[in-house]
């Protein structure tokens, strides 16, 4: 694995990554499908519906139990919003070993931006409540631009909004999403293990390296805050 010393911004995506949200995701799923008269899905299915954002998970819950127009999906999308709204964070954890990164590469000096798929009516609430907040100098949701990731644009937009080059971030993730969108916007990409991953197997993804715990990743930054 090769080394990021040089590194001065990651970008972290959310789900998956620094927090488990199944839980919730399923929950409101679930609640939206009861309300729709459709079948609940086990959370395990849920999982690999998770990664491309909102619309695309409402979709696929929809899809997996008959078919759906897209008059039927945006209706859906409404009964999500409101039931997720209502669940976001009251299940969800912090996988282990993120707070004690977040704090070593803040005291490294170490910009750092959330880019994930969630809504941003979802995110910054959720941040909030799981405690995380303050790390982050920026926070890109999936509604933030026209494009979500695998696009690279909103990493490209954090790193504009953190004040660095792309040359000088890094991802971390736990799907094709986030290292496709780290490819294309021309950064190095990390991938944990824990995550979820749309049903691929994560170590058959393109990458710089897997992470079984964001602490694992600590080795390989520089050590001290940099000179000013
Ligand atoms: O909202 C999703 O589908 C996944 O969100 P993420 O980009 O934080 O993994
Ligand atoms: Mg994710």
């Amino acid at each position: 694995m090769s080394d990021f010393h040089y590194v001065k911004a990651v970008l972290f995506d959310l789900d998956g990554t620094l927090l488990d949200s199944i839980p919730d995701l399923s929950e409101a799923c679930n609640r939206m499908m009861l309300e729709l008269g459709r079948t609940p899905y086990d959370i395990e299915v849920v999982r690999t519906f998770v990664g491309k954002g909102m619309v695309n998970l409402v979709r696929r819950c929809l899809a997996g139990s008959g078919s759906a127009t897209e008059v039927e999906v945006d209706a859906a999308v409404n009964i999500f919003r409101r039931h997720y709204a209502v669940v976001n964070g009251q299940w969800t954890t912090l996988y282990a070993g993120v707070v004690p990164a977040l704090e070593a590469l803040r005291q490294r000096g170490i910009a750092m931006a959330c880019v994930t798929n969630k809504p941003a009516a979802f995110t910054a609430p959720l941040l909030e409540r799981m405690g995380i907040a303050g790390f982050f100098g920026a926070t890109v949701s999936g509604d933030t631009l026209a494009e979500k990731k695998p696009h690279p644009a909103p990493l490209l937009h954090a790193c504009r909004l953190l004040g660095f080059e792309v040359a000088d971030a890094l991802m971390i993730g736990d799907s094709a999403n986030d290292a496709e969108a780290a490819r294309a916007a021309g950064m190095p990409v990390l991938l944990v293990t824990y995550g979820y991953s749309e049903g691929v197997p994560v170590d058959s993804i393109e990458c710089d390296g897997l992470l079984s715990s964001l602490v694992d990743a600590l080795p390989r930054f520089h050590a001290s805050p940099s000179p000013v």
